[in-house]
């Protein structure tokens, strides 16, 4: 196994674009799923913005040094990695607050086309933060919200159904959903679909475009490398833009901001799902961030993501056949990460951390690792492998430092 890891990294056609990014040799990281790695050159573009664009140049940076199209400039870089047009995407707030306006978008659309649905279906065990969006929304008494497990959504999209809202990648289990497969069927169904690509971007094949979809929300700080807490980013198919509208109707969204009007008119296009001013120190960070993963491409990004994880998912199930592989076997359904079942998953993810390969636990009993294809290499799998079997064997998981909860992981 470490003889064929090292193999298909000294073949591997992306193993140069590791030296990018400021990654310890000795860390297998495989946790870019969660929050991606820092790229060298974020630190000086940082500063540069600081020192130069905000310290020296001051306000007129919003004109001179492009601030004031950051998020339009963002959302045409990460169109091409999801399949949207370049003025189809737009970088702002976090993948909560766009899914909030989206679904609230959605729901008015309906009901300006004379529709009375107000149901936002969607599956239990989503990932936590969609589902609150929902109930907020609910609590307004704007959606009401329905669940249905995975093989029972096509039979759920009833007549009163407003909008399907799905994560494409499950944050937990990995598997991918069908996207043009339900897009079509909910619009067969008369409903709207929104995608949270939070767990999909940068990392597996998206096309918007060619599912028809109407609505998709992103992550800024996992596959993209934005850093922490980077901005997210929001999709509205072209042919909804100028009828959408969204209640968080902040002045960034206004046609014309500065010619500071009493009434809101929104700006014409996804503009007008921006807020408040955008965070240009964390936008910033983002552009490298998209710029390297627009270098290298979304097709090899997909690629060598499958094939570390198919490298990873038969190593796991010929050496530690006792964890249970709860990802699906098939790669063409399965994102760019594994999920392990074991009782005693979080201290065999604390352990896994002490020596340096970093995973994390999702409650109750989740070890889960992910493939970020930028910068993980082979060898990191291989090593995933080979210390839990080590410390399986010996028992050393079991020593109660790791039994302590409490991190954020
Ligand atoms: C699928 C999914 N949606 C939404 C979020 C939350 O995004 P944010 O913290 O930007 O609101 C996450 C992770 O944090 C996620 O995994
Ligand atoms: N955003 C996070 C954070 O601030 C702390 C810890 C984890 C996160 C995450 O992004 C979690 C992630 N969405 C997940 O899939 O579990």
């Amino acid at each position: 196994m470490i003889e064929q890891a090292a193999n298909l990294d000294a073949a591997d056609p992306l193993a140069k674009w590791r030296g990018e990014f400021l990654l310890d040799d000795a860390i297998a990281y495989l946790d870019g799923n969660s929050l991606g790695a820092l790229p060298k050159a974020t630190p000086d573009r940082i500063a540069e913005v600081v020192r130069r664009e905000w310290g020296e140049d001051l306000i007129s940076s919003w004109n001179t040094a492009g601030w004031i199209n950051l998020p339009q400039r963002l959302g045409a870089k990460i169109a091409p990695l999801v399949g949207a047009k370049s003025d189809e995407v737009i970088a702002a707030d976090s993948v909560s607050v766009n899914l909030f306006k989206l679904i609230s978008a959605a729901l008015k659309l309906q009901s300006q086309n004379g529709q009375r649905r107000k149901v936002v279906l969607s599956e239990p065990g989503n990932f936590p933060t969609d589902l609150y969006m929902i109930e907020g929304l609910e609590s307004q008494g704007l959606a009401e919200q329905r669940l249905a497990d995975r093989g029972d959504i096509e039979s759920a999209l009833g007549d009163d159904v407003a909008l399907l809202m799905l994560t494409h990648v499950h944050y937990k289990s990995g598997e991918m959903f069908d996207m043009a497969r339900l897009t079509k069927a909910a619009h067969d169904a008369g409903a709207l679909v929104l995608w949270d690509l939070s767990h999909s971007a940068g990392a597996v094949p998206v096309d918007l475009n060619g599912a028809g979809a109407d609505f998709a929300v992103g992550c800024g700080y996992k596959y993209l490398n934005g850093g922490p807490g980077a901005p997210a980013f929001a999709y509205v198919a072209q042919r909804h833009q100028s009828g959408i509208e969204q209640p968080l109707s902040g002045w960034m969204g206004h046609a014309k901001p500065f010619d500071f009007t009493d009434e809101y008119a929104p700006a014409p296009g996804v503009d007008r799902l921006l807020c408040g001013t955008p965070p240009i120190l964390s936008m910033s960070a983002m552009e490298v961030g998209v710029d390297l993963m627009a270098s290298i491409g979304i097709a090899p990004l997909v690629e060598k993501s499958s094939g570390l994880s198919e490298f990873t998912r038969a190593a796991m199930a010929e050496h530690i056949p006792e964890l249970e592989c709860i990802s699906p076997a098939d790669p063409a359904v399965r994102g760019s990460q594994l999920s392990f079942r074991h009782e005693n998953a979080y201290e065999l993810c604390q352990a896994l951390i002490a020596r340096k390969v970093i995973g994390d636990f999702r409650a109750p009993d989740v070890l889960r690792v992910g493939f970020a294809p930028a910068y993980v290499r082979y060898a990191d799998c291989a090593r995933l492998v080979s210390e839990l079997r080590d410390m399986l064997d010996s028992g050393e998981w079991r020593k109660a430092e790791y039994a302590e909860r409490g991190a954020v992981t």
